[in-house]
């Protein structure tokens, strides 16, 4: 259909607006064409169709993207700034054009569609904090499938854009939102766990996923709870990191300390919760503690925010979809932690990440200093469990670092290692 007789068809159009207003009428002549004009409003009005995408809706920054690679010619953008992390782990920045707030036309498989995007200066999502917007697409026709189309490849293209990265989320509101830049996957080979851990906790994931039919079979809610624990800086979120790269899925991560958690709130977030992702809550003992702990010392152990421990553990069993619903929890103090929390049914994995063992120790070496032999790896193991009784991933990464390219100085200095 030529450009022109889309445009007039639009005219037509209750959605269109402002600026193609009827022509006054005055004479009998004119009446007589209005009228003859409305038939072919009722006509076009039912062969035209449009699909209106709220801002709140998670397809909308997908479809924004959609439309700039399919509205090249379009003069009236804006600009979108996004950070992307390289293999290198270098951060650059990327300018990205979006349509502006208005009309944009474009030609998709032998139609024309106009594209609107609205912004309401008046309205401001109270959650989120940013104006109310929408993109209202319009096209000729009566088939709803150009429409399926569109989202549809929106959708791969998003997913193309998002190859080989996770992505966090973070609550915002009563939604979830990506939270700085997608992180390059973290390979799982890179977090060294105790030998064997690390399988045995991706296999119990892998086999959670693949079977959601043991679950309705059974009348069981599909979701299942891990719980990692153990001192500081040995890989229990690194590991989580890496797990949801293996998966592709994303992470949803959920600070229970937050003052504007209530029990509604975490309720609701739990069930919107981004397909394909975990949930993480972190170090869940810095906001609920055992019932026994708080009552021997109740200053110290307040509940934090409007979040009660009974609609946190009412959340968590509330927490069943369709979908395959994953929760992993974080603490450094096992021990102070509600039996209720961790009973089975809400956490059924758990699992000690613990400092580094000798077999840890000899892996992470061999990793960092590949071209070294496997006796250079062991003294190393050695004399660092001979210098320390306790020593974490994390204080050995940094040591790695201090004799990036030494590793002869990385085994002779291990005194030096920092605490
Ligand atoms: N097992 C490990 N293998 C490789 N690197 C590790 C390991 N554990 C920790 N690291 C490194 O140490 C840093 C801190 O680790 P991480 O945050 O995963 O520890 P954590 O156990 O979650 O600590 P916390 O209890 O304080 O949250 C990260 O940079 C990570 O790369």
């Amino acid at each position: 259909m030529p450009f022109s007789d889309f445009l007039a068809a639009l005219k037509d159009n209750p959605y269109f607006g402002a600026g193609f207003g009827l022509v006054g009428v005055g004479t009998a002549l004119a009446l007589a064409r209005k009228s003859a004009q409305l038939g072919m409003v009722a006509f076009r009005r039912h062969y035209m169709i449009t699909l209106e995408v709220p801002s709140k809706d998670k397809s909308y920054h997908w479809l924004l993207s959609w439309i700039s690679h399919h509205a090249k010619s379009t003069q009236h953008l804006s600009v979108e700034t996004s950070y992307l992390q390289h293999e290198s782990g270098r951060i650059s920045t990327k300018f990205d054009f979006v349509p502006s707030p208005g009309n944009h036309f474009i030609w998709y498989r032998n139609k024309w569609i106009r594209i609107e995007r609205n912004r309401e200066k008046q309205m401001i999502d109270l959650h989120t904090g940013t104006p109310w917007e929408s993109v209202t697409f319009t096209a000729i026709g009566t088939n709803r499938d150009i429409f399926f189309n569109i989202l549809q490849e929106a959708r791969e293209l998003a997913l193309r854009q998002q190859e080989g990265k996770t992505i966090m989320y973070t609550a915002m509101g009563t939604e979830w939102r990506p939270f700085g830049f997608p992180r390059r996957r973290r390979p799982l080979t890179s977090v060294v766990l105790e030998e064997g851990i690390s399988d045995k906790i991706v296999q119990d994931v892998k086999g959670f996923i693949d079977n959601p039919k043991w679950y309705s079979d059974r009348g069981i809610p599909y979701r299942r709870g891990y719980l990692l624990y153990g001192p500081p800086g040995c890989g229990k979120s690194s590991f989580i990191t890496a797990l949801a790269g293996e998966l592709e899925y994303s992470i949803c991560l959920m600070s229970l300390s937050d003052n504007s958690l209530s029990d509604d709130r975490l309720n609701h977030l739990l069930s919107v919760a981004p397909q394909q992702s975990i949930i993480l809550l972190e170090d869940v003992d810095a906001a609920f503690v055992s019932r026994d702990l708080a009552k021997e010392n109740p200053t110290a152990y307040q509940g934090f925010g409007r979040l009660t421990f009974s609609g946190l553990l009412n959340a968590l069993d509330g927490v069943a979809s369709t979908e395959a619903r994953i929760v992993f929890m974080t603490t450094n103090h096992i021990d102070r932690l509600d039996p209720a929390l961790i009973r089975p049914g809400r956490v059924d994995v758990k699992q000690f990440i613990g400092h580094c063992t000798r077999w840890q120790l000899t892996q992470m070496f061999q990793r960092f200093y590949p071209d070294q032999a496997s006796s250079a790896a062991e003294e190393f193991a050695d004399t660092a469990l001979n210098a320390f009784e306790k020593i974490s991933a994390a204080q050995v990464q940094g040591h790695f670092m201090m004799h990036k390219n030494d590793p002869q100085a990385s085994i002779k200095n291990i005194h030096s290692l920092a605490a």
